[in-house]
């Protein structure tokens, strides 16, 4: 189940099937009986359960969820502020059926608690969670009991993934239907604990995927993932080429083009100034290494068309000669990977750049962290990262990717990185990534396809390497991501 929906598409989902016939009790009915058969599987064994209930729907579910709870044996602790009859129509019946006490919001009810449920605020979140219970979701947070969280953690935009306030840190997080853009967006992720998704009968049909986000997976572009062939020769699997930065700065553009190399391009070349040309040669092995000096040197390169592939941006430095490089690498034919310096050398002249991409038919390939994003698309509109994706990648009309880790390739596709891990934040990997997506663009990936892949690729490897993880042992988990990969597709 790959599609994401925004909170906005959750409830026209769940408007047309009320209007199909499904009366809104029955959904939330199904949505808090899930919530409770959470708990049940996860805590057989706990006696008491606190739940927080606020003035929505949300609180509806956990009024639900508290019912069947109690059915089944738990001490319930259910807190509610004001009158329950003046909660929206189905949740006001779901107060009415739950025959508990009802207390008010505050620490007492975290006391003894050995499981919390969060159903204070989902998809109706609206402004920044303030005051008391803001203080109540700290007091949760630090009581240390597991928290599950009902459709979104409270204070978690499930849209954009944003903190609006403070917000709940979910153990678990119990969703309808389909997952939310929220549960994966940073910071939103590391606020849900594992996400589970219950179907409350909505149907299917409603979906219309291509207007959502989906979270990266090898099923998103690995069927079309290229391994070598039988009679092939590395000529087959493409040859990449990589710009490297002056003569003290050449680390990044061999990491970039290791990570080409071991995701599997056939032959992998450092152009490198004349300055770098020595330690560039003593530092490589499998990788050749060809003099390129300013925008001459790399036409000359790139006049080659069996070089496929060309990334440059890593270390490279920021100014006209980079800007030069960049324009004459578009006008080419091969497909382009733009990174770090290469984009930050357009802030003052982004138009050039996008005019640049859009006369081509090969793919570019962005990789920007945020601030580089911010250079070139900070005047996008859009609350969430995949709005600012889908509008960057309209301004320049070409794949492209983000280290915000949404590639984008129309307005109308996009797909959010579910792999990522915080070992990822050492200096370089970026560089390596930006090398993978180069090493699948010369194996004839298209861009979007590529840079999603390459995503994947980059995370999985640093969580098969896990603790003490640095940018030059990505490249060298590559081949334990393929094995992964194969024996997943052996097992269909
Ligand atoms: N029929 C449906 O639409 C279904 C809805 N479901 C549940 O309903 C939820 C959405 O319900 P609602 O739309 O009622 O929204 P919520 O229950 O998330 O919250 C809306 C209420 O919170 C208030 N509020 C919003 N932000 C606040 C803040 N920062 N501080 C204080 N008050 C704030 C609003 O004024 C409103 O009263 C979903 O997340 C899901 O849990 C499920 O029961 C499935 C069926
Ligand atoms: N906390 C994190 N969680 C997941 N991924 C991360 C985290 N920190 C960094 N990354 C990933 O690591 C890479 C870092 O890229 P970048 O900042 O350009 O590094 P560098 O310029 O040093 O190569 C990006 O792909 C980013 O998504
Ligand atoms: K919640």
């Amino acid at each position: 189940m790959h599609e994401l929906l925004t909170a906005e598409e959750m409830g026209r989902a769940d408007r047309i099937t009320i209007e199909g016939g499904v009366p809104g009790a029955v959904l939330m009915e199904n949505a808090g009986r899930g919530v409770a058969d959470e708990i049940s599987a996860r805590f057989p064994d706990a006696s008491t359960v606190a739940l927080l209930c606020g003035p929505g729907n949300n609180g509806g579910d956990g009024f639900v969820a508290a019912r069947h709870l109690l059915e089944r044996g738990y001490r319930v602790r259910l807190g509610f502020d004001g009158d329950p009859a003046k909660l929206p129509a189905d949740a006001a019946h779901m107060a009415a059926r739950f025959k508990g006490a009802v207390g008010p919001l505050g620490p007492d009810l975290l006391a003894d608690a050995e499981v919390i449920v969060d159903g204070l605020f989902g998809a109706g979140l609206a402004r920044p969670i303030e005051g008391k219970l803001a203080a109540l979701i700290d007091q949760a947070n630090e009581c240390g009991a597991p928290i599950i969280a009902i459709d979104v953690p409270s204070g978690i935009d499930g849209t954009t993934g944003a903190v609006r306030g403070t917000a709940i840190g979910a153990s678990a997080t119990v969703t309808f239907f389909r997952r939310k853009s929220g549960h994966l967006l940073l910071p939103g992720r590391l606020y849900c604990g594992a996400v589970r998704v219950v179907d409350i009968g909505i149907p299917a049909p409603f979906l219309k995927p291509s207007l959502t986000p989906s979270p990266m997976s090898p099923a998103c572009g690995f069927p079309r993932f290229p391994g070598p062939r039988r009679r092939g020769t590395k000529y087959l699997r493409g040859h990449a080429l990589v710009a490297s930065g002056p003569m003290d700065a050449t680390g990044a553009a061999r990491l970039a083009a290791r990570g080409a190399l071991r995701a599997g391009a056939g032959l992998v070349t450092v152009a490198s100034p004349r300055n770098a040309l020595a330690v560039n040669a003593a530092q490589l092995t499998a990788i050749m290494v060809r003099e390129a000096d300013g925008p001459q040197g790399i036409a000359a390169l790139l006049a080659d068309p069996r070089k496929n592939a060309f990334l440059i941006g890593p270390a490279h430095g920021v100014g006209e000669e980079t800007r030069a490089m960049v324009l004459v690498a578009l006008k080419a034919g091969p497909a382009v990977v733009l990174d770090a310096d290469a984009l930050t050398s357009f802030a003052d002249d982004k138009e050039a750049l996008f005019e640049a991409i859009r006369a081509r038919e090969a793919p570019v390939v962005m990789t920007p962290h945020e601030g580089e994003f911010a250079r070139l698309f900070g005047d996008v509109a859009g609350d969430s990262k995949v709005e600012k994706a889908r509008a960057a990648a309209s301004r320049a009309a070409r794949p492209w990717c983000s280290k915000a880790r949404i590639p984008s390739r129309r307005r109308t596709q996009a797909v959010i990185d579910a792999n990522g891990t915080p070992w990822l934040a050492t200096a370089g990997s970026g560089d390596v990534l930006g090398g993978m997506v180069l090493g699948l663009l010369a194996q004839g990936m298209s861009g979007f396809l590529g840079a999603s892949a390459a995503v994947w690729m980059h995370g999985q490897a640093a969580r098969i390497f896990g603790p003490g993880l640095i940018a030059e042992d990505l490249p060298e988990m590559l081949p334990q991501v393929f094995r992964g990969l194969e024996r997943d597709r052996a097992q269909g």
